[in-house]
């Protein structure tokens, strides 16, 4: 087996939620496709120092705040590479193109430039994931207070229906419902439930429960397909079936699970130690307050149940 070569990448984020892109400089491996700003770390260097030099020499910027993101092992023709991706939330100076390269900012989802570095697929997709994903729980405040909730919002929620007190006619009428009012703002439905329920509802995906991640054998045929996972071999199972998304949970006590221990954010984080391919909410117990310290854990971002519709 070749040597593995480890490099860090960062998408810096900017105020306006936009992403950044640099061109790779002439002479490199994949010259003029589109990547992270990022590059090889040196030994002895733990990868955020590596990121900090890289975009110091590559940009001309100071990394003031940065989190682990997502991972990724790739095969190319010139080495195999373990990346690891990390958002850059604040940073000092201006870019400099240090290199020749060019820059472009971006917005999620909607990629304006080709081509892009093979191994960034799964990152991309990741960017148009919001940090914040809300799960109903009607079941426990009423139908009224989720869907009055839904309806004064002003955001693109991405909304997770989660009702498994309902049957199958029960839980249609209120996935319509959901997605009347989340989808004229540009927000997302995805059904906790059997696939087989969701046919012809307007929803963009399904997300699986641990136990239907287990039977699967195939990515269930959605847009976005997340799934729920309680340990570092279930995350793996959601990656290797294509999930888009991994909820990791619970982080702090709830009422849902009153049975189990909390992970807190060190088994949280020991969970993500050897990286994830795919962008992980926390989930559990958690507010939109628990955000900074989600992504300082590793975490794409949190899912709220509760703390959604308070
Ligand atoms: N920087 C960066 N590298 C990426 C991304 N995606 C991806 O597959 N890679 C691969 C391409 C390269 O094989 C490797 C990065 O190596 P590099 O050649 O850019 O490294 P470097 O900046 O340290 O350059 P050098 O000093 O060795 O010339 O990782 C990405 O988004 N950003
Ligand atoms: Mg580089």
């Amino acid at each position: 087996m070749s040597k593995i070569v480890e490099v860090v990448a960062g998408a810096l984020i900017g105020a306006d939620g936009r992403f950044l892109l640099g061109s790779r400089p002439e002479g490199k491996p994949y010259a003029g496709y589109w990547e992270f700003p990022g590059g090889k770390i040196e030994p002895g260097e733990t990868p955020y120092a590596a990121l900090a030099r890289e975009l110091h020499e590559e940009m001309g910027i100071t990394v003031r705040h940065a989190t682990p993101w997502m991972t990724k092992h790739f095969v190319y023709e010139h080495a195999t590479v373990f990346l690891r991706f990390f958002r850059v939330w604040a940073w000092d100076g201006e870019l400099h193109a240090r290199e020749g390269q060019s820059f472009s900012w971006q917005t999620p989802g909607v990629l304006s430039v080709e081509p892009m570095l093979p191994a960034n697929g799964p990152v991309l997709r990741a960017l148009a994931i919001p940090d914040l994903v809300s799960i109903t729980c009607a079941y426990e405040i009423g139908a009224d207070a989720v869907l009055d909730a839904l309806a004064a919002s002003t955001t693109a929620r991405w909304v997770i229906v989660r009702e498994p007190q309902l049957d199958r006619d029960a839980l249609a009428a209120f996935v319509e419902q959901v997605a009347a009012r989340v989808h004229p703002k540009g927000g997302k439905v995805i059904v906790n439930g059997d696939p087989a329920w969701l046919a012809g509802l307007p929803v963009d995906g399904v997300h699986l429960t641990a136990a239907r991640l287990a039977e699967a054998r195939e990515r269930p045929a959605f847009d976005w397909v997340g799934a729920s996972v309680h340990s570092a071999a279930e995350l793996e199972r959601a990656a290797e079936l294509g999930c888009d998304y991994a909820l990791l949970g619970h982080v702090k006590p709830t009422p849902t699970h009153p049975d189990r221990a909390p992970l807190g954010w060190n088994g949280f984080a020991s969970l993500l130690a050897n990286g994830t391919p795919i962008p992980v909410l926390a989930l559990g117990g958690l507010g939109v307050d628990d955000l900074l310290e989600a992504r300082v854990h590793g975490a794409h971002g949190i899912a709220l149940m509760r703390g959604a519709w308070r």
